[in-house]
């Protein structure tokens, strides 16, 4: 997009969003909220297009200072799906007819994230909608890969696709199954709501809630949010929810690797339980380095808006007049903001390659003991969560551990002759843990694995190149392009790294 090209775009949007500002500022005011008196921020359409509406600043503001505080009527989660009839009744007949007859695998359940696609599904379409001038403040579509083409996604490389088609599975999955339950359910059910529900409830829309909701909620604790009754109505309909449950430093008890993986999903569907969306608040974009953050206010159980605190140890990001509000997602990679948001950062300090189980187990040419005794130590040595490399730093202490366990190990080290290493194959105490002792066949097995990657990444852009050329003016796909050249720049900075002498010795 040209310049001016860019400045139309800008225009254009602006005028739609000045409407829906107006009614979402209409909306607060109509259920006592007057946020144009009360606050001093303004909603507006970015300048930078790709970043879309944002949240800019009437004036200074001191740090540690109060922007907004959203009261808590205000935070939309799953609750106020049981405040609609029509919902209430799917729920209980999903209770009585499947939970109580059918011993259900996790992911064939509901859930409260499930609700709370419910409750916004059916308030889109609901002509006397409490939410409808809320939920017209949202987008009509995203630019996270459940939009893409999918050719697109047969071309990324196996580091992207694999989580990208995982994501896209879970979608699928989660459609077909909450589809199902209300087409049987609406053929007992004479609610006109229910209905309407069933009526709009295909792919296309779900898509629509799926990505609104996972891309512009805040996560609060449970107990935070929700009265007694509701938590006790969501324990019936949707299990009770241990929030410890998942945690990972929970992850040490763990056997394997599968155990390891299945308890960190757990911890994130926990995690997707406690979404709720905050009108207003969800208009605030991201960066790394923002000026501003949000948190849950335990006496009003309001939701309050505040600028960074004063920090001793670097320069505190001030918000200033006329200038945008931003809170930061989560330390994210790039490759997380891309399946999660649709967005990456050019300029990103948390950006690295996490290189997972199947990656690594590549380099394992052992037995079965002997891997599973590696993954066991590395699960227990907590080296597993943070197997990467990044462009500062290059690979990470963790990742060196491991690949100095996987070569102790790995039959395809014939030169395999220290004392040390030999005894340590017996025995688990004598294995050090403190210090990686063989850069250099870690070395190897770094490169190892860093060719393999590049050899992906680079029959990834060669195929993405050669795809047509409407595919290549959209935004999914040079968003798509640009990401994979920032993972081949890492890749390769940290093949720079292993192969020059010096700066490898200086990472041990
Ligand atoms: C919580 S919403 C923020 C409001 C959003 N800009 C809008 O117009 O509704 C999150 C979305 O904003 C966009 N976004 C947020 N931060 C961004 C950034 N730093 N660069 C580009 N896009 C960003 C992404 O599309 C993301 O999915």
């Amino acid at each position: 997009m040209n310049r001016w090209d860019k400045c139309k775009a800008v225009c254009f949007r602006s005028f739609k969003v000045d409407k829906i500002v107006k009614e979402l500022c209409d909306w607060l005011k109509e259920n006592d909220f007057d946020i144009e008196s009360k606050s001093s921020l303004r909603l507006i359409q970015s300048e930078n297009i790709f970043e879309g509406r944002c949240v800019l600043s009437n004036k200074n503001f001191e740090p540690n200072s109060t922007l907004i505080e959203f009261p808590h009527q205000f935070l939309i989660n799953y609750r106020l799906s049981f405040k609609i009839q029509g919902l209430v009744e799917f729920f209980e007949w999903y209770n009585e007819n499947y939970l109580k007859k059918n011993n259900l695998e996790n992911h064939l359940k509901l859930s409260r994230l499930d609700a709370l696609y419910l409750l916004i599904l059916e308030q889109r379409f609901n002509p006397n909608s409490h939410l409808s001038k809320f939920i017209y403040s949202m987008p009509q579509s995203y630019d996270t890969p459940e939009y893409f083409d999918k050719v697109i996604i047969d071309n990324l490389p196996q580091y992207l696709k694999f989580d990208v088609e995982k994501r896209i599975d879970k979608f699928n999955l989660k459609f077909n199954f909450v589809k199902n339950l209300l087409a049987e359910f609406s053929k007992i059910s004479t609610d006109k709501k229910v209905e309407n529900l069933v009526e709009n409830f295909n792919k296309e829309n779900f898509r629509w809630v799926f990505c609104s909701v996972n891309s512009r909620c805040f996560h609060a604790k449970e107990t935070e949010i929700c009265d007694q009754d509701d938590i006790v109505l969501a324990n019936k309909y949707f299990g009770v929810l241990n929030e410890s449950d998942g945690e990972l430093n929970r992850s040490i008890n763990c056997n394997s690797m599968e155990e390891y993986e299945e308890l960190n999903e757990k911890s994130e569907e926990i995690r997707n339980n406690l979404c709720c969306i905050i009108p207003y608040l969800d208009f605030l974009n991201h960066s790394n380095d923002s000026n501003a953050y949000a948190v849950f206010n335990e006496s009003d159980k309001s939701y309050t808006l505040k600028s960074q605190e004063q920090s001793d140890f670097s320069e505190t990001k001030l918000v200033n007049k006329d200038e945008q509000v931003y809170i930061t997602y989560g330390h994210h990679d790039n490759k997380t903001l891309y399946i999660e948001y649709g967005f990456i950062l050019e300029e990103n300090i948390y950006d690295k390659i996490t290189f997972n189980f199947r990656d690594l187990k590549k380099l394992i040419q052992t037995d079965e003991n002997s891997e599973k005794f590696i993954w066991q130590c590395a699960i227990q040595k907590n080296l597993i969560n943070d197997l990467s490399c990044n462009k500062q730093e290059g690979p990470s202490w963790s990742l060196l551990k491991l690949l100095d366990l996987i070569h102790i190990f790995n039959d395809d080290f014939k030169l395999l002759n220290s004392k040390q290493s030999k005894k340590s194959k017996n025995s688990n105490l004598e294995l050090n843990f403190y210090d990686i002792q063989h850069f250099n066949f870690v070395k190897e097995l770094f490169l190892r694995i860093l060719n393999n990657f590049k050899k992906d990444f680079i029959g990834s852009l060669d195929r993405l190149n050669a795809l047509s050329v409407n595919l290549k003016e959209t935004y999914h796909f040079k968003m798509s392009k640009r990401l994979v050249e920032l993972y081949l720049e890492i890749i390769e900075l940290n093949i720079n790294l292993a192969n020059d002498e010096q700066r490898w010795a200086m990472l041990f």
